[in-house]
């Protein structure tokens, strides 16, 4: 949502908000928002009002469609409220007549200053009279193109593009009014490419952040818009600096595929976001919902892996590094499939089957029962349909001779043969039956098992990191940890293959291990792949784009973009924590920043050996003074620290000073909600990632580097939150890679 530039300018018509009724177009505007809010609320009104019969006969196919038309409804009842704080629309364009409507369908042409013009209102969702007219027409239609991607240099027949400012809050009729306007002429003697944003465009960006992430549809860039609507059949892969607006462009990418691919998707099994952490999806939560997609899974890695394994018992420790290194590892695919299939042989004790019906007995004999599992054995690919096939041959290979002896055996016959103990017996020794489980209890706890799997692909170091210290007596028994979990999924998908289903977006995806971009790409068509090399902190990352989309299984259809342009971070900071990025990933470039905001950077030493409550104090009143008391404000030090600075800060004086200035501390991580309800959130470093704040206190950043083997990465992250101001205390020195570029 644009906020309203205090003196908009030119080439802008704006006009401001203590002056209204004397410019006749800002009261067509707010008469046409009017008129916009009165037709949703019939629209509304009518499917509020629309009667669902009621079906009772639970268990009948019409009870189901009955019950899925009255979900229907009560989603579009719920996406058809008139939120109070969210325009019905941001823009609109005036085209070349006839760019838009037909001859006979020319409801929405107009005229305009200069003639007939056929005009368009963009808003978050159609609205329409009664009598189809369009006031307001969905973001995500192809007409609206051009309000993201018109210019002079190609006008797509757009004369004038406007975009609107609303008031910040609701007035007395409960809803934001529209309180400025500022036009762009794109084509005609006005058009000029001018250099940089228009004023609602950089004060939308310029604006300081307070609470969860907000949409952008207002403000799409057009590189940003190339991707948000990029064909649903390719993978995307975005790599992008800290703040250049991936998450934004991933978030409204799932809004805009599930506009223009609705059904293939609802076909398809859907589309989900993987995110890093449960505070991240917590900050990103509301987006769709503003958007009107409301049903959208939003999960992390564990949490998508946990719902396959719903009833494991999980392990309470974490794995050592070392050993969530390797069970990572794209080399443990090969590894767990010689696991699995090294039970599967023929050998010369492979005896005949005799089958016995009645008072006859068939017998295929011992020779060519060998012969026939080791052709299933040579062509099979996945583990249980190639044991299936086995006993389905043999069973054949049965009934061939019931017929040579004049019997007409038919399918049901085949089955009971392919079931019979006789060629059960086979199957147990030729190709017995696995599950997962069986399999990685093997694997994980005994020695030479493990080694003969492993073969040339893993060292003895790597085996002994996988090697249980005390192993489990049964599979029933086994604690499996979140490693573990995705490789029986592996297993699972080499003993049967899983359907494919719809779209993912990856988000910080940088982070995830082979294994578990493997069970990614085994669960979706394509995917949106968004993240940072150089924010990699696990010890598994990936360390280039085409290996996580090999692992994914994107294939051909797949494009690697950068996104350069940094909407987040001020210039003076970035260029700081840039400063890691030679030690980090040298081929990265460093982000430009949009921001014109000076940004107040400042490094405090601390007067003591260690960090004090009363300095992390006076840096957050800092912070909050010069940002006008507005601003939320993120302080960040290690998963240990930042318990001992929450404790600080919540107690005695320093807790009254900042209950005083509105900043009652919250925890991330327990306090509920935290980035919603507190200004002030101590942030561990491992919960940093895809968080924003206005402001940010980054605590002791050698210890954020020390505390874990990619430390630095770490520190890039923490460094690179603020959108106004950061402050950096430490008592220690700071680690060498922040000094001065010469
Ligand atoms: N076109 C835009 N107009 C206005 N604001 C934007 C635009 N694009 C991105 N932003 C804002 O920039 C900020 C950073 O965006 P986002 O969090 O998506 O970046 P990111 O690349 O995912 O960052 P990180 O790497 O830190 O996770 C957000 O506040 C977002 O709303």
């Amino acid at each position: 949502m644009p906020s309203a530039p205090s003196t908009p300018s030119a080439p802008s018509n704006a006009a401001a908000a203590s002056e209204p009724a004397v410019d006749p177009e800002l009261a067509a505007e707010r008469a046409h928002l009017r008129a916009a809010r009165a037709a949703l609320e019939l629209m509304h009104g009518d499917v509020v009002d629309t009667e669902t019969p009621l079906i009772v006969n639970a268990g009948t196919d019409s009870y189901w469609d009955n019950k899925f038309f009255q979900w229907a409804r009560e989603h579009r009842a719920e996406v058809l409220l008139d939120q109070p704080k969210i325009p019905l629309f941001f823009g609109r364009l005036d085209c070349e007549p006839g760019a838009v409507f037909d001859g006979a369908d020319h409801a929405g042409r107009v005229l305009g200053p200069d003639g007939e013009v056929d005009r368009l209102y963009i808003g978050r969702r159609h609205i329409r009279e009664p009598d189809g007219a369009q006031l307001v027409i969905d973001w995500r239609a192809r007409v609206a193109m051009p309000f993201y991607r018109a210019g002079p240099a190609d006008p797509q027949r757009v004369l004038v593009r406007r975009r609107h400012g609303f008031s910040h809050e609701p007035g007395p009729d409960g809803f934001v009014d529209v309180t400025a306007y500022e036009d762009e002429p794109v084509s005609g003697a006005q058009a000029t490419a001018t250099e940089g944003f228009s004023d609602l465009v950089t004060a939308e960006i310029e604006r300081p952040r307070s609470g969860p992430m907000r949409d952008i549809v207002a403000t799409i860039q057009p590189d940003q818009d190339v991707l948000v609507r990029a064909p649903l059949d390719t993978t995307i892969c975005v790599q992008g600096a800290p703040g250049t607006g991936k998450t934004a462009v991933g978030l409204h990418r799932v809004a805009y595929l599930l506009y223009a691919e609705r059904s293939r998707l609802a076909r398809d099994g859907g589309i989900a976001i993987i995110g890093p952490n449960r505070s991240f999806l917590q900050y990103i939560r509301h987006v769709l919902p503003a958007l009107g997609e409301v049903f959208v899974q939003q999960l992390t890695f564990p949490d998508l892996i946990r719902r396959y394994y719903p009833d494991h018992a999980l392990a309470v420790h974490e794995e050592e590094t070392a050993t969530v290194t390797v069970k990572g590892d794209a080399r443990m695919a090969a590894v767990l499939r010689r696991a699995l299939w090294s039970g599967v042989g023929v050998g010369d004790d492979v005896e005949a089957v005799v089958y016995s019906k009645g008072a006859s007995r068939f017998r295929v004999p011992d020779y060519e029962v060998r012969e026939i599992a080791a052709g299933v054995v040579e062509t099979a690919t996945r583990y249980a349909p190639g044991r299936t096939t086995l006993a389905q041959r043999l069973a054949h290979a049965v009934l061939l001779r019931m017929e040579q002896r004049g019997g007409t055996p038919d399918d049901r016959t085949q089955n009971a043969v392919a079931r019979s103990a006789p060629v059960r017996r086979i199957l147990n020794q030729v190709w017995p039956q696995r599950t997962p489980e069986q399999v990685l209890h093997r694997l994980l706890s005994d020695a030479g098992f493990l080694a003969e799997a492993a073969g040339d692909d893993l060292t003895a170091e790597e085996q002994k990191a996988l090697l249980w210290r005390k192993p489990y007596r049964s599979v029933k028994s086994v604690r499996w940890s979140e490693a573990d979990l995705v490789l029986l999924d592996e297993l699972g998908e080499l003993l049967e293959r899983e359907p494919r289903r719809g779209h993912l977006v990856v988000d910080e995806a940088q982070d995830l291990s082979a294994m578990q971009l493997r069970a990614l790409g085994r669960r979706c068509r394509t995917a949106t792949v968004l993240g940072d090399l150089a924010q990699a902190t696990t010890p598994y990352a990936s360390t280039s784009w085409q290996s996580v989309l090999a692992e994914l299984g994107a294939g051909e259809a797949s494009e690697i973009v950068e996104l350069t342009r940094g909407f987040r971070v001020p210039a003076a900071i970035i260029e700081f924590a840039a400063r890691l990025l030679p030690s980090l990933q040298p081929d990265l470039a460093e982000p430009v920043s949009l921001r014109r905001a000076a940004g107040g950077l400042r490094i405090t030493a601390a007067a003591g050996s260690e960090v004090t409550a009363e300095e992390v104090l006076q840096a957050c009143l800092r912070i909050d003074e010069e940002g006008g008391h507005a601003g939320s404000i993120g302080v960040i030090a290690t998963d240990a620290e930042i318990r001992r600075v929450f404790d600080l800060l919540h107690s005695g004086p320093t807790r009254s000073a900042l209950d005083k200035a509105g900043l009652t501390p919250a925890m991330l991580g327990d306090t509920e909600n935290a980035l919603e309800h507190f200004r002030l959130v101590c942030v561990p470093a491992s919960l940093a990632k895809g968080l924003e704040f206005d402001g940010v206190v980054v605590v002791e950043p050698a210890t954020i580097v020390d505390a874990e083997p990619r430390g630095l990465n770490r520190l890039y992250v923490a460094l690179t939150r603020a959108v106004s101001a950061l402050t950096v205390l430490h008592a220690r020195p700071l680690p060498a890679e922040l000094a001065a570029r010469s």
